[in-house]
C-alpha cells in the first residue's frame, strides 16, 4: 500500500489548452445544487454561523450548518428556505435525533442536506440513521461520516447514503491518533484514494487541508468536495471576536470533541487553539478559485474533473522545498 499525505505528493502538469486561467470551470455539481468552487467551511462551532451560511448560499457556496446548538436547527432550515435558500444541516445518531427528523416532517421543515456527523461512521448506529432518514425525508441529499476505508464507504453507501465523508484525524484540532492510536492522521491523502477505489457515490475529503494546492490533490485523489477548518476558521466572518496578542490578530478555533465544545472532559478528542486573522472570506475563497483555476490548466485540461487524470509524483515532505 502506497502511503503519503498531501505535502508528500506533486501532481504532473500536462499541455496547457486554455488561453487565460479564467477560461477554467472550478464547478462542482454536489447533490441537487451546483457550487462555485469545491470546498466547504467544516461544520464546526468556530467554522460557521448562521451570517455565514446565509452568504455562502447566496454567494454560490456549499455550506453544512452545525449540530451543537440542536433547538436551533428547526428554526435554521425555516429562516433559510424563508429567503428562498438552500438548508443543509448536520445530525448525530442519539435517540433525540429521530424525534427530530420526525418533527421535521411533521412541521414539513425539509432540508436540502442532510449531515451525519459522528466521528466514527463506520457504525450500525449510523446505518441505522441512515434508513431512518431516507425513509422519512427521501428527497434530503444525505452525507454520512466520518469514514476511514473503503470498507466503510461500500458500507455506508449501500445503506443509502448520498454522498461520504472521508478523514479520521487530520484535522488541526485533532488529537483522535494521540489518544487512540487510530486514524487516518498523516496519510489522509492515501486513505482517500484508496477510499476512492470503492466510492460509487461522491465523496468529501475533509481535515488536513493546509494550502489552497491541496484542494486540487484532494480532486485528483476522488474528492468531490473537500472540507476545511482551520484555513477558514480566521475570517472577519467567522464565528467569535478577533483576539489581538502582540499586535497579531487571531480568532478562535476549537475541536467539535474538544471540552471546550463538550463542556466537559469526556471523550475529548480535539484541542483548542488560534488561527491567525486572514481578513474576508471572499478574498480567501476567490483565491481558492483562482488557484483551482490555475491547477486545472497545468493538468491540461479545462474543468475540475480533467485534474482526475493526471500523474502524480510522490516526493516525501515535498512542499516546502525550494521555498
Ligand atoms: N473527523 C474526525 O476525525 C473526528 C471528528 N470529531 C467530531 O467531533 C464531534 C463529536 O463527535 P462524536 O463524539 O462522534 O459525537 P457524539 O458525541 O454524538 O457521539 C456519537 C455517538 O456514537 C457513540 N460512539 C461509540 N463509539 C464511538 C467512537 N469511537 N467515537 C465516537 N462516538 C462513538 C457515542 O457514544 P459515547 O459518547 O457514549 O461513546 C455517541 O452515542 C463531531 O462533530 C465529529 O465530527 C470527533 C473526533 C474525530
Ligand atoms: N479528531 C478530531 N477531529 C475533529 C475535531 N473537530 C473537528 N474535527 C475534524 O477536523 C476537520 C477540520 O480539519 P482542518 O484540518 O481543516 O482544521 C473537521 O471537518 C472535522 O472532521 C475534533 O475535536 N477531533
Amino acid at each position: 500500500m502506497e502511503v503519503f499525505d498531501y505535502e508528500d505528493i506533486q501532481l504532473i502538469p500536462n499541455k496547457c489548452i486554455i488561453k487565460s486561467r479564467s477560461d477554467a470551470d472550478t464547478s462542482i455539481k454536489f447533490g441537487p445544487k451546483t457550487f462555485k468552487i469545491p470546498v466547504v467551511p467544516a461544520n464546526m462551532e468556530t467554522v460557521i454561523n448562521d451570517d455565514l451560511a446565509i452568504w455562502l448560499a447566496e454567494n454560490g457556496y456549499f455550506y453544512i450548518m452545525h449540530r451543537f446548538q440542536p433547538e436551533k436547527r428547526e428554526g435554521f432550515i425555516e429562516m433559510m428556505h424563508a429567503k428562498g435558500l438552500f438548508a443543509s444541516i448536520s445530525v448525530g445518531i442519539k435517540d433525540d435525533e429521530y424525534k427530530f427528523i420526525d418533527e421535521l416532517v411533521a412541521h414539513n421543515h425539509k432540508p436540502e442536506y442532510i449531515t451525519i456527523d459522528v466521528a466514527h461512521g463506520h457504525s450500525d448506529f449510523v446505518i441505522k440513521m441512515i434508513h431512518y432518514i431516507k425513509e422519512k425525508l427521501p428527497d434530503s441529499f444525505l452525507i454520512a461520516g466520518n469514514l476511514g476505508t473503503p470498507e466503510a464507504v461500500r458500507e455506508i453507501e449501500n445503506a443509502g447514503a448520498d454522498a461520504t465523508k472521508i478523514g479520521i484525524g487530520p484535522g488541526k484540532a485533532c488529537i483522535t491518533k494521540l489518544k487512540t492510536g487510530f486514524g487516518t492522521g498523516g496519510w489522509q491523502l492515501a486513505a482517500l484514494r484508496l477510499c476512492s477505489k470503492a466510492a460509487r457515490k461522491p465523496m468529501i475529503a475533509d481535515g488536513g487541508i493546509r494550502f489552497n494546492g491541496d484542494i486540487a490533490k484532494s480532486v485528483r485523489f476522488g474528492a468531490s468536495m473537500v472540507m476545511i477548518g482551520s484555513l477558514l476558521a480566521g475570517h472577519e466572518e467567522s464565528p467569535g471576536s478577533v483576539i489581538s496578542i502582540d499586535g497579531k490578530k487571531y480568532k478562535q478555533y476549537w475541536g467539535s470533541a474538544s471540552e471546550k465544545q463538550k463542556g466537559a472532559y469526556r471523550n475529548v478528542e480535539g484541542r483548542q487553539m488560534l488561527v491567525p486573522y486572514r481578513g474576508k472570506i471572499s478574498d480567501t475563497l476567490f483565491e481558492m478559485q483562482q488557484d483551482l483555476q490555475s491547477s486545472i490548466s497545468y493538468a491540461g485540461g479545462k474543468e475540475l474533473k480533467d485534474i482526475r487524470t493526471v500523474d502524480y509524483v510522490i516526493v516525501k515532505n515535498s512542499i516546502l522545498n525550494g521555498d
